[in-house]
């Protein structure tokens, strides 16, 4: 068993692929064994989570997870704890491994609660697995519910019950701790999945992923980029912001400050706000030039970060010309919005230029045509979608950020937090990535590692600091 943390990257399975899987070991291993592996391993993490409980309730549905958690049960009983079985199911109708583990529960002398216990030390929330088909309703809702009143930690077996396991959508238990079965499923790292499933830890119940190619992956750190001793300025590229028309100087001032800190080795910044050159930023080391002034072939672009509608004139000039970009904000809404944009905006990829977009949802769902809760509902599968449409790399924003390009499997960045939920860190971000590409970072590389550093920067952020995306600039690459 492993906990999972961001310390390295990890393969991600889809509920086919993992249906597959399961079904090769099954056919491999003498009957049960699988569920008695989970089971065993879930009574295991359930100790090591509560050692001291006394009463653990363990909710199960009509599946097979319901079976691995009948199998927990009689374990736990056996070490002694007060096992209150519940079973929002008719025990005569559940599938054959789970009969056998019901059989076994009465055997040990158990026997199912007619209802939730009052009180309890911990939960273990073993009412749907990767066969959520639907919404929770009936007994199902009912324990889901009674779970969220206890107030106590939740060991959520496979999948917190009623995850959408692809794509991380639905309305879902909400686990302090999740015991991924078999395989780690995307959506518990992206969309609803992080806050519902808590702590991810992993067994693969000796499992091998066999021939099966993972449908995404989880990210790990990227590599350090030392700097060589024997190095200068232009070594590490330049980059250039194009943004902050009037009243919005301050995010392209935040993707400068990014885009220096994170190590370019030159950044220019062009407002497209004429007052706003007299605007003193506080940053001596940026070069403050008319846009239409800047060597676009030979730089890192970041467009859009405060552009307003004036940036739509820019970005005839800068898509076809930027050696490699980063397109934000209103570079996006223009780009979605007028289809000679989008023209040049593909065709940068027959020229083998690097470019990465940055939508948040909102921005993501005006590129694809569609709406926000479409976009969140498979945020994977979006992702792929605006990389295939728009051939460049993306970056779909949010928790769980998804990195996507065409023809490979998406990255899914573990690091992060809400407190990233203030405004202009998406500047730097966007500010960060540029400072990668103008490095050479490949367009992929850099979305991923600016995301992951930007992510693990709030994370370490201390508890007492506001975290405000001007000092998280300052702090970029650090
Ligand atoms: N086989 C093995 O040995 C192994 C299995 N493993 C474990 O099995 C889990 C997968 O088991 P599973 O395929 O039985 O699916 P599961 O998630 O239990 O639910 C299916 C049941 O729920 C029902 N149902 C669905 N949605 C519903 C709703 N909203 N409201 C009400 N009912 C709903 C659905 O009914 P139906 O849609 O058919 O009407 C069906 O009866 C997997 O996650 C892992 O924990 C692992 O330990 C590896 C070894
Ligand atoms: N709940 C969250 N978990 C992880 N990252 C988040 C969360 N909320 C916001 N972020 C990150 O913060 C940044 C916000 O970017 P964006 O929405 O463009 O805001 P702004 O335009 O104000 O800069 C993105 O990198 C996004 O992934
Ligand atoms: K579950």
């Amino acid at each position: 068993m492993h906990q999972v943390a961001p310390d390295r990257s990890w393969p991600l399975f889809d509920v086919a692929a993992t249906r597959r899987i399961e079904q090769a070991a099954q056919a491999a291993l003498p009957p049960f064994t699988l569920m008695q592996r989970a089971g065993l391993a879930t009574a295991r993490l359930a100790l090591a989570i509560a050692p001291h409980a006394r009463r653990i309730w363990i909710a199960c549905g009509p599946g097979n997870n319901g079976g691995d958690g009948l199998e927990a049960a009689t374990h736990l009983a056996a070490w002694g704890k007060e096992a209150v079985v519940t079973l929002a199911g008719d025990p005569a109708a559940l599938p054959a491994d789970a009969k056998r583990a019901w059989e076994r529960l009465r055997q040990a002398g158990l026997d199912l609660a007619p209802a939730p216990p009052h009180d309890c030390d911990l939960c273990i929330d073993a009412l749907l697995g990767i066969g959520a088909a639907r919404p929770l309703q009936g007994g199902l809702a009912a324990a889901a519910q009674a779970m969220a009143g206890v107030g106590r930690p939740v060991l959520a077996i496979d999948v917190p019950s009623g995850l959408h396991a692809d794509t991380g959508a639905g309305l879902a238990v909400r686990a302090t701790h999740t015991l991924a079965l078999l395989t780690l499923k995307p959506g518990l790292f992206t969309a609803g999945g992080r806050d519902a499933a808590g702590q991810v830890w992993f067994d693969d119940l000796e499992v091998p992923a066999g021939p099966e190619a993972p449908c995404a992956l989880l990210a790990g750190p990227p590599l350090a980029q030392p700097r060589l001793h024997a190095s200068h300025k232009g070594s590490y590229g330049d980059v250039a912001v194009i943004g902050g028309a009037p009243g919005m100087a301050g995010a392209a001032l935040l993707a400068a400050s990014a885009a220096l800190h994170a190590g370019a080795g030159r950044v220019y910044l062009a407002p497209l706000d004429p007052a706003a050159a007299r605007l003193a930023p506080g940053l001596p080391e940026l070069m403050l030039r008319d846009w239409s002034s800047l060597p676009l072939p030979s730089l890192a672009v970041a467009c859009g970060c405060g552009g307003g509608t004036a940036v739509a004139d820019v970005l005839p000039q800068v898509l076809p010309q930027a050696a490699s970009l980063v397109l934000d904000a209103d570079a996006l809404n223009a780009v979605a919005a007028q289809a000679d944009l989008q023209a040049l905006l593909r065709a940068r990829s027959q020229r083998s230029l690097p470019t990465v977009l940055t939508p948040h949802p909102l921005e993501a769902a005006r590129l694809l045509g569609t709406s926000t809760p479409a976009v969140q509902a498979d945020r994977l599968a979006a992702a792929q979608a605006l990389a295939a449409r728009y051939a460049c790399v993306v970056v779909l924003k949010g928790s769980g950020t998804v990195i996507a390009a065409p023809g490979q499997p998406p990255a899914i960045n573990p690091t992060g937090s809400a407190r990233l939920a203030t405004g202009g860190t998406g500047d730097v971000l966007a500010g960060w990535i540029a400072a990668l590409l103008a490095h050479g970072l490949p367009a992929f590389e850099a979305g991923q590692a600016a995301v992951f550093r930007h992510g693990q920067l709030a994370d370490r952020w201390p508890a007492g600091e506001p975290l405000v995306a001007g000092a998280l600039a300052a702090r970029a690459g650090g």
